[in-house]
């Protein structure tokens, strides 16, 4: 009993592609090492730096600042050669701590130039409705600027144009060139319904025609808060950062008062020592280098992340990437293809291939989402074109995430007739309420499908004679390539995977033996999935997650990493704290070696300027006490056999200056990360750091008073 006769033709519809491959783009040529052209030209921000109020936000350098003033003073008042070398090398020190923060922050400047032109979209075409109930077809277009647009405003945008502003398609379908934005010049394709429906302002249509609901509000922008990211400007502490800042200015502080203490001591044994001399020890001794070093640091954690088209909006996310315990992603599209296709459709005992294909086409009709329109292609093989025009007195059920079913309800020759189609459980469930029976046989073919990986849905029918299972409609899916591997490493790492899908559990065993996944959730609603991050996270453990669609949204906003797709949905992408634009979902991986990366760089860096701090101490206190009377012990100290006290304090001020100079390339380059235990780790980077900072300054500050011996008056 064929529902309708076949009539139109379904509408020509471009099947969704994959996103943009995640070819890596080269935005910058420089492997990380530091241009000495860029370091000249961060010089004049950096000066620029030296503004107290800039200067207050790094404590250890403001009081090193401070220091250069009293040492610039008492050389105006009581000039010498050692008096003013140790001034002008103070300065130095703190604009050289200022110029690895400028050339940080340059890195990104360059980049916001390029985004800015991107932005500077003028025109818009909104559809406006001017009597109640029309269709939008009718909306009259008027033209506006882009920065008068408002959220809920809808656009028409063609091919050639420009997208005035950041939304959801909601009728169309078109290519689109995203280069101005992820880099990849590889046109994708967007359309209403799916998870594929979001476009960014600054894109432009290559082909068709979409009409855009513009979702984001003039100045809040994707682009605006790209720009405001590589720039700096929105970048704030993170917990750690601030944490590492208070134990610096505490250690300062300590110092301060045990210089300050010193004095007294010295007058007494008859050998009181001059302001240049006290501010000289201060600052050899107060850890300089990381605090010269530590926003840096920071600034080119996020700039990786960035080169790798991964826009964190948050500097916290970065650091929880590096410590990251547990990994969700989702099956389909995460780690299937997820353009999941129909293939075939296999009626139950007793109904033709043509009438279970006319149901599953009826209930797909106005159905949007890839599944759906698969569908209605699949079936159109059959000779079987219905149009969602036929049915202007029915009713079309969307597909939620929450039911797992989608269908129709309509009438045909005054008999009500009800189709539904969707995950086995749920349809099984809506025949039960109806009093309808579920041969065992519905079970076995939704079981076959699921077995070799694909997604079985179910089709039912309700009318007159019934609710009854028509068969089953197989959903391809297949694993992506090299996904098991990339599993592996994340082991390697210690990382543990999870995948929660809204399939059923024999779909789901098998996808996830296949992907080599540790664990795995099947029919998982958006609040299961919720749930199973917040369980985890109570457990102490750190969870990053990847999404795309609307159901992830509370997820990723829950997940202490979320990274959604830049192919996602706006709700989604406003929910996670990263949008990876090559919507890759694998970059998690990278995600977190440049999380893991920026906590070892900080703490290589904290280790070796601490304990370079204590060997500049042992350094020149023996000298600049040696022929006093009454520290005859400290000259025995003296193992470097230094020129004479004003070289050995001049070498450590000029060492401890010329130090994060040696260190700039390396705070932005970051320390290499190879996967392996965290323990291991730890070991190796303070053997390294923590033994070269005590070997480094004995040989630095030597060979510096090797050579400034020979300057009169040293
Ligand atoms: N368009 C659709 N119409 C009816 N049922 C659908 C449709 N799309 C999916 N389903 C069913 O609903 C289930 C849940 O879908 P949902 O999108 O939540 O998860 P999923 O896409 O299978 O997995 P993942 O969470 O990994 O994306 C699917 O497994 C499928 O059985
Ligand atoms: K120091
Ligand atoms: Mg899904």
């Amino acid at each position: 009993m064929p529902y309708l006769a076949p009539e139109a033709p379904a509408q020509d519809l471009v099947p969704p592609t994959p996103g943009p491959s995640a070819r890596r783009r080269h935005r910058r040529v420089s492997g990380g090492l530091v241009d000495p052209r860029q370091l000249i030209a961060s010089f004049p921000d950096a000066l620029r730096k030296l503004h107290p109020r800039a200067m207050v936000k790094h404590p250890v350098l403001f009081v090193v600042e401070v220091g250069s003033v009293l040492t610039t003073l008492s050389a105006v008042l009581d000039p010498s050669v050692f008096t003013w070398l140790i001034s002008v090398w103070l300065w130095l020190t703190v604009v050289f701590a200022n110029l690895a923060e400028a050339v940080a922050e340059g890195r990104g400047k360059a980049q916001a130039e390029t985004l800015r032109r991107t932005r500077s979209v003028t025109a818009a075409r909104r559809l406006r409705a001017w009597r109640v109930g029309m269709d939008r077809r009718d909306w009259e277009e008027e033209r506006v600027r882009a920065g008068e647009l408002r959220p809920h405003d809808v656009v028409v945008v063609a091919a050639g144009e420009v997208i005035p502003g950041d939304g959801e398609v909601v009728d169309g379908v078109a290519a689109v060139d995203e280069s101005a934005i992820t880099g990849e010049s590889a046109p994708v394709v967007r359309g209403s319904g799916g998870d594929r429906s979001s476009v960014t302002g600054g894109t432009t249509v290559l082909s068709d025609r979409i009409v855009v609901r513009i979702t984001s509000r003039v100045g809040h922008t994707f682009l605006d808060r790209m720009i405001a990211l590589v720039e700096g400007t929105s970048r704030q502490k993170t917990p750690n950062e601030l944490a590492l800042n208070i134990l610096l200015a505490s250690l300062t502080v300590i110092f301060i008062l045990a210089v300050v203490s010193l004095q007294p001591m010295a007058s007494r044994s008859g050998a009181p020592q001059s302001i240049t001399v006290l501010v000289a020890l201060l600052v050899t001794l107060i850890p300089t280098t990381i605090g010269a070093l530590l926003s840096a640091i920071g600034i080119a954690g996020m700039d990786r992340l960035v080169q790798r088209n991964v826009i964190a909006l948050s500097g916290r996310a970065v650091e929880a990437a590096g410590d990251v315990d547990t990994l969700l992603l989702d099956k389909t599209g995460t780690i299937t293809l997820g353009n999941r296709q129909a293939v075939s459709f296999d009626p139950v005992q007793g109904v033709a291939h043509e009438l279970l294909a006319d149901a599953a086409q009826l209930a797909s009709l106005s159905d949007e989402t890839p599944e759906g329109r698969s569908i209605v292609t699949l079936a159109e093989r059959y000779g079987i074109g219905h149009a969602a025009g036929d049915f202007a007195h029915g009713r079309f059920v969307p597909f939620s995430a929450e039911t797992r079913m989608s269908g129709v309800d309509f009438a045909f020759d005054g008999d009500f007739c009800r189709i539904r189609k969707g995950a086995g459980a749920a349809v099984a469930q809506w025949v039960h309420r109806r009093g309808g029976h579920v041969p065992e046989e519905a079970g076995r073919l939704a079981d076959l499908i699921a077995a070799a990986g694909g997604t079985p849905l179910l089709v039912a029918v309700e009318d007159p004679e019934g609710a009854r299972i028509l068969g089953a409609v197989h959903l391809k899916d297949v694993v992506k390539p090299g996904i098991a591997e990339r599993f592996a490493e994340l082991r390697a790492m210690g990382i543990r995977t999870i995948m929660v899908t809204g399939d059923n559990p024999v779909t789901a065993r098998a996808i996830a033996a296949e992907a080599g996944v540790d664990d795995y959730v099947a029919e998982a609603t958006p609040e299961a999935k919720l749930a199973r991050i917040r369980e985890e996270q109570a457990g102490g453990k750190l969870v990053a997650m990847t999404g795309d669609g609307t159901n992830d949204a509370p997820a990723l906003a829950q997940a202490d990493v979320g990274v959604a797709m830049n192919t996602g949905t706006p709700a989604a992408k406003e929910a996670g704290n990263m949008v990876d634009l090559d919507s890759s979902p694998t970059k998690l991986i990278e995600i977190v070696e440049v999380g893991k990366q920026l906590l070892i760089t900080r703490g290589a860096l904290t280790t070796f300027s601490i304990c370079n701090d204590v060997a500049k101490y042992f350094a020149i206190v023996p000298a600049m006490f040696g022929g006093v009377a009454g520290y005859e012990g400290l000259e025995k100290l003296n193992v470097m056999g230094l020129h004479s006290s004003t070289s050995a304090i001049a070498s450590a001020i000029i060492f401890n200056a010329l130090v994060i100079v040696a260190l700039i390339p390396l705070a932005l380059r970051g320390v290499r990360y190879t996967p392996s235990s965290a323990h291991a780790l730890l070991r190796r980077n303070l053997g390294l750091y923590g033994l070269g900072g005590l070997v480094a300054p004995f040989a630095g500050i030597k060979l510096i008073d090797l050579l400034i011996q020979y300057v009169p008056g040293m």
